[in-house]
């Protein structure tokens, strides 16, 4: 097992959203699993005027993202955890001298022998993430010669491919590379780091795993809701900015990508980066005519009940031309790929909550049961991110009897079947990772520029093109049926089931 260096944790932004919603249920369940250091302590950081004992309330006793897990829970246990946790109220602004933090942070390592290694996790709003920084460095914050200092920053990363440039040199000032960790949470998933371990610990898939056999990728991404109560935010970013250029970008390089030559982060992450530049970039009209679609989802009746269209919701400009539904079909330029169509898609509002990587294989070269009424096209990998994550392997068995009729059979492998039970939540995994000083499941700088390089004349086109099309779809379907005419020759997107087992099958080349 890894070492966990006793240290203290800053959260700047500690009285919003992300600090109660993920980061404290993740702190609770590494406390319960008996994961943090002997020495640890979490300090809250914002405007907000709170004590400890306020903090504590909001973030432990009365949250609503802890109730379930500390109902069952001794008193003086839950309190155990919530003792290690901290405030300091920054006053008016996060563009001030830090000093009353840093006097803070020194009494509390002296009080809990955090040895001077300090974490500081932006979670505020990221126009202030370069402010924190350059604070940090400017108090003498970010130093390691007495303890290691990292940085945690939270999504988004950047705005397009120029604001994520600017971004990463304003961070590089005050802050080397190796102490900065991006945070993408799907990277934290079990199941996606699954995919690494699908492909390179097992000698049946690799050498599948190319222009020879796989037909084309099909990756769906689907939320039944919609933009819940994050309007204001949600209509300045898109489906693009949101899901596809960070989690489902990061999701393609691993299915792309060559074999690293170890498990190191520098040599998994070099892959990615490599995998990531491959992706053709579109840079005609014509090209991203062809290959994107975008839509919106509209006021309708999902299971009886009324559902506001997206350009309803609160915080969403009445006349928004920012999509909930993203589709892209694209190819990548490398000696693995060559000619192989890849098909993302990610939206909200969708019939179910679903993410899922399908390899659809080639039809054997010759047919010799040419009446077996299956297409042997239909040999399919599917693997379940969430939920009921697992590995489905489609392919054509006999039927017994005369003749040679063909049906579809599935090997199915599920993560619930393990008899390993704990499997950690993504911010779990993450934040134990960063406290270890393991980058492995972080986004390096470059691997960022990379994806936004691919997104960016998507973005736009989509803003700036010519009659770029934006669609409709009602929520609680499968998106527009003009997503169809992306795939084209393939006739229409594989629609998952609610789970693996349940899964339907179809899907028109079959
Ligand atoms: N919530 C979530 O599920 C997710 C959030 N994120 C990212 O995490 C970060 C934090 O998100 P979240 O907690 O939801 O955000 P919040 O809007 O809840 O903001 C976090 C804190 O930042 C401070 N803040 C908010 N607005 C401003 C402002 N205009 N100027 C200065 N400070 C401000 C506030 O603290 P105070 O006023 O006390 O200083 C607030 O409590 C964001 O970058 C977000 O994109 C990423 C993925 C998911
Ligand atoms: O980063 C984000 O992810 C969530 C979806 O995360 P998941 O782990 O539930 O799949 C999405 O709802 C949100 O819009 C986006 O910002």
């Amino acid at each position: 097992m890894k070492k966990t260096d006793n240290q203290i944790l800053v959260i700047f932004g500690a009285s919003g959203d992300l600090t109660a919603r993920k980061l404290m249920p993740a702190l609770f369940n590494l406390y319960v699993a008996r994961q943090l250091p002997e020495n640890f302590v979490v300090l809250g950081a914002s405007r907000s005027d709170l004590t400890d004992e306020a903090f504590r309330d909001k973030v432990v006793y009365n949250s609503p993202y802890l109730k379930e897990k500390i109902e069952d829970l001794k008193e003086n246990y839950i309190r155990g955890f919530a003792d290690k946790l901290f405030y300091e109220d920054l006053g008016g602004a996060y563009d001030t001298d830090y000093q009353g933090l840093r006097t803070r942070i020194e009494t509390l390592k002296k009080e809990y022998k955090t040895s001077g290694n300090i974490i500081y996790y932006l979670s505020t709003p990221p126009t202030l993430y370069e402010t924190i920084a350059q604070r940090l460095a400017d108090a003498g914050m970010s130093t390691q010669n007495n303890g290691w200092k990292r940085l945690i920053v939270e999504k988004p990363f950047g705005y397009s491919l120029e604001t994520a440039r600017k971004l990463n040199a304003g961070l590089h000032k005050f802050f080397t590379e190796p102490q900065i960790y991006r945070i993408d949470h799907y990277l934290g998933k079990e199941t996606v780091q699954n995919l690494l371990v699908t492909r390179f610990s097992n000698s049946i898939f690799e050498p599948l795993w190319n222009r020879n056999y796989i037909h084309h990728v099909e990756i769906t991404n689907a939320e039944s809701v919609g933009v819940e109560k994050r309007g204001g935010y949600y209509d300045k970013s898109g489906a693009l900015r949101d899901m596809f250029q960070n989690h489902l970008l990061q999701i393609v390089s691993l299915v792309v990508m060559e074999p690293p030559i170890g498990d190191q982060p520098e040599e998994i992450r070099n892959e990615k980066v490599k995998a990531l530049k491959s992706l053709r970039i579109m840079s005609d009209e014509k090209t991203l005519w062809d290959n994107t679609i975008r839509a919106q989802y509209v006021a309708s009746e999902v299971k009886g009940e009324k559902v506001k269209g997206y350009r309803e919701e609160d915080g969403v400009d009445a006349n928004s031309t920012t999509e909930t539904y993203a589709a892209i079909k694209f190819f990548v330029d490398n000696w693995r790929w060559e000619g192989v169509p890849f098909y993302v898609r990610t939206a909200k509002r969708m019939p179910t909550k679903v993410t899922e990587v399908v390899i659809h294989f080639k039809t054997p070269h010759h047919q010799i049961f040419k009446d077996s009424g299956v297409n042997s096209k239909d040999n399919k990998l599917i693997i379940r991110i969430q939920p009921d994550e697992g590995i489905l392997m489609k392919f054509g068995v006999k039927v017994p009897g005369q003749g040679f009729k063909v049906e579809r059979a599935n090997l199915d492998f599920y993560y619930s079947s393990l008899a390993q039970t704990y499997v950690m939540e993504a911010y779990e995994r993450l934040l134990l990772d960063a406290m270890q000083g393991d980058a492995t499941l972080y986004a390096r700088a470059d691997e960022v520029e990379a994806a936004w390089e691919f997104v960016d004349p998507i973005l736009n086109y989509w803003k700036n093109g010519k009659d770029v099309r934006m669609y409709g779809y009602a929520a609680g379907v499968w998106g527009p049926e003009n997503a169809d005419e992306l795939i084209d020759d393939l006739g229409s997107w594989r629609n998952p089931g609610e789970s693996l087992a349940e899964d339907p099958g179809y899907c028109v080349i079959c």
